[in-house]
Formats: structure tokens, sequence, C-alpha cells
């Protein structure tokens, strides 16, 4: 029932079967109660019938769910009065009924406001009691009708109406501002209950008026009526609303029970008329009531409302970020916010005698702002207040003895309202502002005292590359004055770019932000110069190019002579095969010439290696060797050469001759190693042939005769160190020569290759097997033993080994006259002798073998021969 309207704002009553039968039981008593007390005489209609204000304020707060609860009370009490059940149902149905349409007429308005803030409230409420009354009065009317109790129905009916419209219009509004009241908690302080205590006792006095003698005047009952209409005047001002309806209220009871009780001014007449007069009465009390409590209620919400929009002015002005006074036309400060007291009482201000601010209230020359500036500040504060400025600015700097400096702005600005004028002072401290302004300022001349004191030229310049700033560097280079390049663009200084490659560039530029290239400029004089330039876009309210520029025509030049140089020592090194390298030790870099990537062909791009990964560059042997010999340099702080095997990326060892120096720092320390490389491994192959040539059989590639010489002069120094015997095999071969004749030298050749394997095979690689020409070899065994019979069993058993080995016949390969294989069997005889140290000499030596051996022929070949007969005895025994 109260969806609709206003009334859903209202708290609603709990559905519980408590709380519905607490409401029956307030319904019946209050209807018990006026059946007591209220019943007219005569007709037996009731003044004011409090059941029909609860009903209806039972319908608006619990809805549906209260309607049976309004039935039921209103068929109890029906039935008490004494009527057949089923029409006291049928009164009972139009008393809910009635209930009901009034809520809904007063859910239907949705400006009506159930805390009757206003009289068209009350005129609502009395519309919809009125109409509900009707209802009421009409079934009424027609149960009497159809049950024929009472004889002449209307006028009770009259009365019916009128107590439910009293009913309602007293007990509805009382009855839902105590539900409010209760639902908020609002309680009324103790001051007000003892007021309201005394005012119920004042107004029960003035009501028992009437009775105080015997017989009651009716002089009496319109003095008390008088009385008691002030009383509620007195209380509809003093009280708040629940406080003054509840005065009313029992203003109306009391009028209402003493009505009652004045039967004896009633009995003789007509019993409505009677009605109708206290009924009024009672109206009046009711409307003087409400009137004066609405009027009331009214000028509160207003005083609220401008203690509200004070309060809200007073919150705004404490949010504002400043210190704001407001002053009235005479200049006196009528309202200040927090920070303006704040800033009045610092401790800065109040110490000084001189910075006083006025308070709140005083005319504000009583004392000065904070400044000694107060005058200028007092006269555009005058300015502003006597209209002869529209605004007043002015910053300031505030400097109070022992404190800081600081600074504010002072805006002051009129206000006009309802025919009343002032200023508004807005107050700031800028101090933060103003040392953040400073810094710029310093850190704009400090940068433009840079800039101008910077060797290398400076541009500002706007996007289009208009210059608008130039260094006095700048100017000394180009040979213009500032006053001619800031009439410039940069094309016009450009001396190898165009415009539109230079267009094309600054568009570039400004779509990365930044770049470093060089370029030539043309001097004012024609001549070009090069330049090396820095820039950076810069951001801020427009787009602007920030340019360092560098005169590099000197590095430049040096630059190119350096690469003719570098070309040139490249070139020098090729030719040589000699690289160059550097290797700083601190850091771990190495750097290598052109010539060395070539050495190692490696490719350039990938950079020289550092020398902890150097063991990809050498043979294992090498690099320790390497090691070694730097370790040495760097300790002795001297130079060092050696050969090395590098290993080439594409796989091959080269030998090379390393050469190193050290490179010490003022310190003593050594810093760097440079030095070369070069390639000797063409040299080296040759030098190694021509040894081999020299030592070496150019056909078995053993030991030739000189070889020999060398093993034999080492053998018998050894010899003569140890003590130890060494023995000589000379080994001539059996059968020889008829190979070469049959068959060619080439087969015999083959032979002999084949011998001179076989017979390495049998010795140790210590000992020497070597050939002194045709089919003649020796075998030089070292280190036998101190004792010669030991050692001639050793060489003996050796000699056998080879005879045993060379008796093997040989398979050869014949082409001449047509290829096939032929065995030839060529046995040895061999001759030894022992020697220990070196009292023979080596042709002795040889000479006793070369006996021995003839002795080895002699007896009959592929026999052994020692050239002492003793031995050859111990031996063969
Ligand atoms: N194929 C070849 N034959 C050689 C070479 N040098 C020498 N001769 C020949 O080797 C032969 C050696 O001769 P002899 O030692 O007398 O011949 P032999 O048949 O072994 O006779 P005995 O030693 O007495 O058993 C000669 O015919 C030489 O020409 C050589 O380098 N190659």
């Amino acid at each position: 029932m109260t969806s609709r309207s206003s009334l859903a704002g209202l708290a609603t009553l709990p559905q519980s079967l408590a709380a519905r039968l607490a409401w029956l039981a307030a319904y019946v008593l209050a209807g018990a109660f006026a059946q007591h007390a209220f019943t007219i005489p005569i007709c037996g209609g009731h003044l004011l019938w409090p059941p029909a204000g609860i009903a209806l304020v039972a319908l608006i707060l619990g809805g549906r769910g209260y309607i049976p609860v309004v039935f039921l009370g209103a068929w109890l009490l029906q039935l008490q009065q004494g009527y057949p059940w089923w029409n006291a149902a049928l009164i009972a149905m139009g008393c809910t009924a009635a209930a009901a349409l009034s809520c809904r007429v007063l859910a239907h308005d949705e400006r009506f406001d159930p805390g009757f803030g206003h009289p068209r409230d009350f005129f609502v409420l009395a519309m919809s009691a009125s109409l509900g009354a009707a209802l009421h009065a009409m079934v009424w009317f027609l149960s009497q009708q159809l049950a024929d109790i009472v004889d002449d129905p209307l006028p009770l009916a009259i009365h019916w109406w009128q107590g439910n419209v009293l009913g309602v219009l007293l007990f509805t509004p009382l009855l839902l501002a105590l539900w409010t009241w209760w639902a908020h908690r609002t309680f009324p302080s103790s001051s007000d209950i003892r007021a309201f205590l005394g005012c119920l006792v004042l107004l029960a006095t003035v009501g028992s008026l009437p009775f105080w003698n015997d017989k009651v005047e009716t002089t009496y009952g319109l003095v008390s009526y008088c009385l008691t209409l002030l009383i509620v005047l007195w209380a509809a001002i003093r009280f708040e609303r629940v406080s003054a309806l509840l005065i009313t209220t029992f203003a109306v009871i009391q009028t209402l029970m003493s009505a009652h009780l004045a039967h004896v001014a009633l009995a003789h007449s007509p019993s409505y008329h009677h009605g109708l007069f206290f009924w009024a009465l009672a109206l009046t009390l009711v409307g003087v009531g409400v009137c004066v409590l609405l009027l009331m209620s009214h000028r509160r919400s207003v005083e609220a409302a401008l203690h509200d929009s004070l309060a809200f002015q007073v919150q705004i002005l404490n949010s504002v970020a400043a210190e704001v006074a407001v002053l009235d036309a005479q200049g006196a400060l009528i309202r200040v916010n927090e920070r303006w007291r704040a800033f009045a009482d610092h401790p800065a201000h109040t110490a000084c005698r001189s910075c006083r601010i006025a308070p709140s209230g005083q005319d504000y020359r009583s004392s000065c702002p904070p400044c000694h500036d107060f005058p200028n500040l007092s006269a555009g504060i005058e300015a502003v207040l006597h209209g002869e400025s529209p605004l007043f600015q002015a910053e300031y700097p505030c400097r109070c003895p022992d404190e800081p400096v600081r600074w504010f702005h002072c805006c002051v600005l009129p206000w006009h309202m309802h025919a009343q004028t002032g200023v508004t002072i807005t107050h700031v401290d800028i101090s933060a502002l103003k040392a953040a302004q400073h810094a710029s300022q310093e850190s704009t001349a400090a940068m433009q005292t840079i800039i101008n004191t910077s060797l290398d030229g400076f541009w500002k310049t706007d996007a289009e590359g208009r210059l608008l700033d130039v260094n006095y560097a700048y100017c000394q280079m180009s040979g213009y004055s500032r006053e001619e390049l800031l009439r410039m663009r940069i094309p016009d200084l450009e001396a190898v770019e165009n415009a539109a490659s230079t267009a094309q560039h600054l568009e570039k530029l400004m779509r990365e932000g930044r770049d470093l290239f060089e370029t030539c400029h043309r001097r004012k004089d024609g001549s070009v110069w090069n330049v090396e330039i820095s820039t950076i876009v810069h951001r801020s309210d427009a787009m602007h190019l920030f340019v360092f520029l560098r005169d590099v025509t000197e590095r430049t030049q040096i630059q190119a002579r350096l690469a003719k140089h570098e070309a040139m020592l490249s070139r020098t090194e090729g030719i040589a095969h000699v690289g160059s390298w550097e290797w700083h030790i601190g850091t771990d870099t190495v750097t290598w010439s052109q010539e060395m990537f070539r050495l190692f062909q490696r490719d350039p791009a990938e950079g020289a290696p550092p020398f902890a990964e150097h063991d990809q560059c050498f043979s294992t042997t090498s690099m320790q060797r390497l090691r070694e010999v730097i370790d040495k340099a760097l300790h002795d702080k001297e130079p060092f050469e050696l050969e090395l095997e590098i290993l080439r990326a594409d796989g091959q060892t080269r030998i090379c001759l390393g050469r190193g120096y050290v490179h010490t720092g003022a310190d003593g320390n050594v810093e760097r190693l440079f030095g070369s490389m070069q390639d000797i491994h063409d040299r080296k192959e040759r030098e190694n042939q021509v040894h081999r040539m020299a030592f070496y059989d150019p056909l078995t590639q053993l030991p030739n005769r000189r070889m020999l010489g060398d093993a034999l002069a080492q053998a018998m120094t050894s010899s003569q160190r140890s003590g130890r015997h060494c023995a000589v095999l000379l080994l001539d071969l059996d059968n020889f020569k008829p190979l070469n004749d049959n068959y060619g030298h080439l087969v015999g050749d083959a032979l002999l290759i084949e011998a001179g394997r076989r017979i390495s095979a049998c010795v140790r690689a210590a000992d020497t097997v070597s050939r002194l020409g045709g089919d003649e070899f020796v075998v030089l065994l070292t280190e036998l033993d101190e004792e010669r019979a030991y050692s001639a069993s050793q060489a003996q058993h050796i000699a056998k080994k080879i005879c045993t080995a060379l008796s093997v016949p040989y398979t050869l390969t014949v082409d001449t006259p047509r290829s096939q294989t032929i065995e030839h069997l060529s046995s040895v005889s061999i001759g030894v002798t022992l020697f220990v140290g070196s009292q023979l000499r080596q042709d002795d030596i040889l000479r006793n073998a070369d006996t021995a051996m003839y002795r080895a022929k002699a007896s009959g070949r592929n026999a052994v021969q020692f050239d002492t007969p003793t031995l050859d005895t111990e031996h063969t025994a």
C-alpha cells in the first residue's frame, strides 16, 4: 500500500505475530477507552475515535499484513458494544475499508510528507481521513438499517464520521512521529522531558478547573478551554514535534473528557449539536496546535537549512588550499578558513611583531600581513574594497627574522550579495614555486653559460630547421655573426646535402629522437669544414632540436692519413708474411693486424680471440711453450722469440716465428705485450729438407754416414759418462748384386728399403740404424752394460735377431720386361764391435766392425762375427 509514495521511505512495522498482537491490543484498548471516555450522552456516539488513527498508521507502516489486525480489533470492539456478530463484522469491514481507503489516498499522493513538514500534508491527511470516515459511517449506517438496532441512525452516523476524522487527525501524525522518533532513536534531552512533564501537569491542572466546585459551570469550562488553548500554543512553540503533538493530543483528550463529564450541560440539547460543538472545540485545538507546530517546524527547517548552508560554506572555505578571508565593506574580517587561522597562529607570525595577522572580526588594517610591503598590499585591497579596481594580485616575500624567506601570492576579488559588498582575499604560500622557479632560472643560466663557453658549437632549431639559438663557438667556426645565423636555416649551412636530403634527414631525426653523424658545413668565406653532429629532439610545447657541432676537419684528415698508413702497413705485412699483435693484459683484449687474421685464416669481423682462448690458435705444445715464454717475459720484462706451430681455421698447421716485447706503464707494471708473428713455414720446410739431405739416406730415409758419426760421438760421450758399453753392428747384405743384375736397380732399391725397415724393427728406438751406402748398414746399440761380456751377449742377441729377420725371402714386384712378383733371398753378414768410453776413434770402431763383417762373409755369410775372437768363441758356443 505504501510502495509508490513517500510513505515507502518510512521504517516498516515488523510482521511478527507478537507485533500484530501488540497493535491489536493497542487498538482494542484505545477503542475501549474511547467508548468509556468520549461517548456522547443520549445518542451514544463518540467525539473522538482513536482506533481510526491507529488503524491508518498500522496499514501505512505494516501494509497488508496488518489488515486482519484492524479487522479483528474493530470486530471485537463492535461485539463488545453489543452488536450481533454479523453486524459487528460488517462494521469492522467498514472500519478496515475506511483505513485502507485513507492509506490509498495518502500513498497516491507522491508529494505527501509523512513527517508533516508542510500544511499541505495535514490537508491531505484531513481529506483522506474524511473520505475514509465517510465510508466507515456509510457502512455503519447500512448495517444499522439491516439490523434495525438504532431508531435514528443518521445523527449517530455523523458522530461516527467526526469521531473517526478527529481520531485520524490527532493520532496519525502523533503515532507516525513517535514511530520515526523511536526508529531513529532521537530521544529528547532531560530538560525537554522536564519541561514536557511540567506542561502536562499544568494542562491537567487547567483541565480540572471546571470540577473544582461541586457543580460544573460553563464559565469555568470556557476559562479552562482558553487556558488549554494557550498551553497548546506554547507547547507547539516550545517543543519539538513529538512532544507538541503529545501535548495537543492530551489537551484534546482532556477537553473531550471534560465535555463528557459535563454531561449536565449537554443533557437537554440535541445530542449531535453538542457533539459537533465539542468536536469543533477539539478540532480547533488540533488545528491551532498543528498549525503553530507546522509554522515552528518550517522555521526550524529553514534555520537548519541555513545552518547547513553555512556549514557547507565553511567546508568549502576549509577545503580551499589557500588562506581565505572574507572582508565586509568596512574591511572587517567576517569569515576566515582554517588555513587562515593556522597561518595567523603560526609561531613565525606570532613571534614577529611586524607580521601579526588580524583574527576574525577585526579590521584587517589593525595588523599587517606577513611582509614588509604592507602599504602596497593595503593599497591594492583598499582599491578593490572601494570599487576602484576589479581585482588585485601581488606576489611578495616575507622576511621574518630568524626565518627563511617565504613568498606569497595574494589575490583580492570583490563580492556583492543582497546590497552588501566586500572583498575576498585568497592568500597562498608559493615559496616552493618560487624556489622551483629560482632553481629553474639558475639551471637555465648555468646551461646557457655552459653552452656559451663550450668549445663545441651549439644550435637550437625548430622542426623546420630554422636556427633559434646559436652559441659563440659556432659563430667562430662558421665565420657568421649570431644575428646572421639566427636568420638562417640548416640547408643554408650544409655543404654536401641538398635541401631535400636535409629535410629527409630531419624527418628521420624527429622519428627516432636522436642522431650522431658527420657532414660538411660551408663557412661564410666559402670554405668547407668537416663537422660531427650530435643532435637530440626536445619535445615541450613545440618540437625543437638541440644540436652540438664539433669541428672534426683535422681529425678527419688524420683519420684519412692513418687509414692510408694502415693500408700500407697491411700491404707490407702481407708481403713479408709478418702480422702484428697487441695484448692488453688488464682487459685481456687482443688486437691483430690484417695479416694476423690472414695467417690464422680467421674472419677479421669476428675479431681477435682473447689470450685466454689462444689455445684454439696454437698446438698444445706451442701453447704451453708460449705461456712459459710469456710468463718469463712478464717476470723479466724482456723481449722473447720462439717458433710456434699455429692452428689455422682451415685445419692446417704452420710454423711461425713469434716475437714479443713488453710495454710497462708509468708505475713500472707491464701494461701490454706487443709483437709480430712471421710465417716461416716454407723456410722451415726447406731447412728440414736440406737437413734430411745432409743427414739421411734419401733411399731408405735412414740416417746416413754423417748422422751416424754424430750419433756415434754422442754415444761415446754418454758411454764415457755412464761406463756402459756400446756396440756397432756393420751389416752387408749377401747375394744382393744378382738381384740388381737380373731385375735392375729399382728392384734392388725396393729390397734395400725393406731391409732397412726390417733392421729398424729389431732394435730399440734409442738405437741408431743407418745406411753407409750400397748394401751396407750400421746399427749402433747404446747403453748396453758395464760388463763387456754381458754387453757382447746383448749385441749378439740383436745381431741374431736381425739375421733371422733378413733371412726371410723378399717378395718384390718387377715391372720390366713384364710385371711380375719374384722372391729373393738375401741374408746378411754382420760384424760386431764393442766399445766403452771414447778411447777409440770412430774410424777405428767402424774398421773393427768392418773387419768382423768380413770375417762373417768369410765364414760363409749369413753369420755374426765379433772383432774379438774371444767374444765370438764365448757367444757362438
Ligand atoms: N740397387 C742398388 N744397388 C746398389 C746401390 N749401391 C750399390 N749397389 C750395388 O750393390 C752391389 C753390391 O755388390 P756386392 O756386395 O759385391 O754384391 P753381393 O752380391 O752382395 O756380394 P757379396 O757381398 O759378396 O755377398 C753392387 O752391384 C752395386 O752396384 C744402390 O743404391 N742401389
